[in-house]
């Protein structure tokens, strides 16, 4: 079996590898998340951006934003950003080395983590099906902080999916009687079954939707009297985004990670 130690949980986290300070940091990500969606709402959806290729370089076929995502990763990874294990790349195939000495990352996950990486399904899925919901149409060709926008919304769900594999470390940690059966039958069921926590999930969508009633409140007036309260993204909806797409996806990266715990 793989090596694995106890060790310091990504940012800011003490030595202790709970599910508890695992929550709390998927707690302080929500308002990540929910502040990047009302940054994403001051746009509207701008297609061209991320449909189109119309870049003037013959040599390149992508769109503005995937060109856009690719460079600043690039940028990202010669400062080591991919050499922490909460952090995934989009686009796996051009990641350089950092060109600066990296923080050595105490290794918190089995070494198959790394080939965990469903970020192709959360673009397609973002651009696809998220954003329409949440931006009104139109186009006000205003395309580079449309694609600022877009990668910071990305990356916030990108690390939060993913951060899965911590929540699955620690689950297996903590029970590996339970789940070593169901990993040596490669039974995703069972696993998906053992690894989730209904009341858990309902109360983040409450709480999601809650951070969205307050940091995306409009404010008008100060005296406190608005007549009606209007909100830049709808809560309800940010936790319909939560319910349908984050938590499944979480879940989907759990159960991937635990199927190779073992090997
Ligand atoms: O907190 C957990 O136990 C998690 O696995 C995270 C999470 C989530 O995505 O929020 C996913 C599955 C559980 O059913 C509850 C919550």
């Amino acid at each position: 079996m793989a090596k694995v130690v106890e060790s310091d949980l990504g940012s800011g986290g003490s030595n202790v590898l709970s599910l508890d300070s695992i929550r709390e940091s998927l707690i302080r990500q929500e308002d990540t998340i929910v502040f990047s969606l009302i940054e994403r709402a001051k746009f509207p959806l701008n297609s061209l951006a991320f449909e189109e290729s119309r870049c003037l370089d013959s040599g390149n076929s992508s769109s503005l934003t995937e060109f856009f995502v690719r460079e600043i990763e690039i940028l990202q990874a010669k400062v080591g950003r991919y050499e922490n294990p909460e952090e995934n790349p989009f686009f796996l195939d051009n990641i350089p080395h950092s060109v600066f000495p990296t923080h050595k990352y105490p290794p918190a996950l089995h070494p198959k983590a790394l080939s965990v990486n469903i970020n192709k399904r959360i673009w397609d899925i973002y651009f696809k099906e998220l954003l329409p919901l949440f931006v009104k149409p139109g186009d006000d060709g205003n395309y580079p902080s449309t694609a600022a926008s877009d990668l910071a919304c990305l990356q916030a769900l990108s690390r939060r999916i993913h951060y899965g594999k911590f929540v699955a470390e620690v689950k297996f940690r903590d029970a590996p009687q339970d789940y070593e059966p169901a990993i040596r039958a490669q039974d995703r069921e069972a696993l998906m079954k053992l690894l989730t926590f209904e009341k858990v999930e309902e109360m983040v969508k409450k709480r999601v939707q809650k951070k969205a009633e307050t940091f995306g409140q409009e404010v008008k007036c100060i005296n406190g009297d608005e007549s009606e309260k209007k909100y830049k993204v709808d809560p309800l909806l940010v936790s319909r985004i939560y319910g349908e797409w984050l938590i499944p996806l979480t879940k989907h990266v759990e159960v991937e990670y635990l199927l190779s715990r073992l090997d």
